[in-house]
């Protein structure tokens, strides 16, 4: 019996959100799961530096969930790009839970998951939405996993994704190791806000706190210098708001849709001439067909 495991890209941060932040988006990881083989053997068209063996970020997943399983044939294909800022590990990781869970027969609830997942990855922000979809605001304390998974207004992205890569742990390295108290407390009360407007459905005050980020944008901006570029022509064009996608380089603008050409006319005249991505909020998350 064939078994296919769906999970959405995600996008993490929304600015202010750091760590905690995320929504999920219509691109897609997809593990169909053929049966028991003698060995692991994965099948992708990822390149040579994603492994096809028990060292496959998925089945190394899968094997750390539940250590019993049997080798599995499984197929690989991914619309997300890898070290982009759209969350593929955590994709590919929350496909490795879940994985383990169904072929494993695990029964674990949707908050096991989300942990196991969560430690896994060392933050919550991508693979909460990974999981559940929509918007997702999440915090791990003394290591547990608490989510809470909100409506996110119908809002047109565009993603500008670079053909380079930029690996989170390189991204995470040019942040502070330290921040001061008064900084800390303003940073916090920007995303505060931010939430409480996207409830409240305030999108003015929404796009001026997600492009008022004062944890992480501005120390990385010399590793994504086309996201000042495309945040002043989000600001010409209309936009609700422009942030860099997780840890970059893919920056995501909330436009109107009738301004979504015009968007990426002037990213383009701006000599920004990569991949132009227009996504919608994914409302489900991981989906498993049996
Ligand atoms: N489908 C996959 N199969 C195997 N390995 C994967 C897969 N997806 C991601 N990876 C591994 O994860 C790495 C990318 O993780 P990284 O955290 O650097 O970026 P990201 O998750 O794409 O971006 P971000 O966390 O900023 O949104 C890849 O280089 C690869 O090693
Ligand atoms: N919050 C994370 C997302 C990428 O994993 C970061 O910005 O580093």
């Amino acid at each position: 019996m064939t078994l296919k495991i769906r999970v959405p890209a995600t996008s993490a941060n929304l600015g202010p959100g750091f760590d905690s932040l995320g929504i999920a988006v219509s691109s897609y990881l997809t593990v169909t799961v053929y049966g028991k083989a003698p060995k692991w053997k994965v099948d992708h068209k990822m390149g040579h530096a994603i492994p096809s063996d028990e060292r496959n970020m998925i089945v190394a997943t899968a094997i750390k969930t539940n250590p019993e399983l049997e080798p599995q044939h499984i197929k690989v294909t991914s619309e997300i790009p890898l070290a982009h800022g759209l969350g593929s590990s955590s994709s590919a990781l929350i496909a490795g839970v879940v994985m383990a869970n169904e072929v494993g027969k695990m029964h674990l609830t949707n908050e096991q998951i989300l942990q196991k997942a969560a430690e896994m990855e060392g933050h919550p922000d991508n693979v909460a939405p990974a999981l559940y979809g929509d918007f997702v605001v999440s915090t791990m304390v003394d290591g547990d996993v608490s989510s809470i998974k909100l409506k996110f207004p119908d809002l047109t992205m565009v993603a500008y994704i670079p053909a380079y890569d930029l690996a989170t742990a390189d991204a995470r390295n040019v942040l502070p190791a330290k921040f001061p108290f008064s900084e800390a407390v303003a940073a916090g009360s920007i995303g505060n806000v931010l939430v409480a407007a996207l409830v409240a459905g305030d999108m003015k005050t929404a796009g001026k706190m997600i492009e008022s980020d004062r944890y992480h944008e501005t120390y990385r901006e010399k590793l994504v210098p086309h996201l000042p570029i495309l945040r002043e022509i989000g600001h010409r064009t209309g936009a609700m708001a422009t942030y860099l996608s997780g840890a970059g380089p893919t920056v995501m603008s909330f436009l109107p849709h009738d301004k979504v050409e015009e968007y990426i006319d002037l990213g383009k005249k701006a000599g920004l001439k990569d991949e132009y991505r227009i996504l919608q909020i994914e409302r489900e998350g991981v989906h498993v067909d049996r």
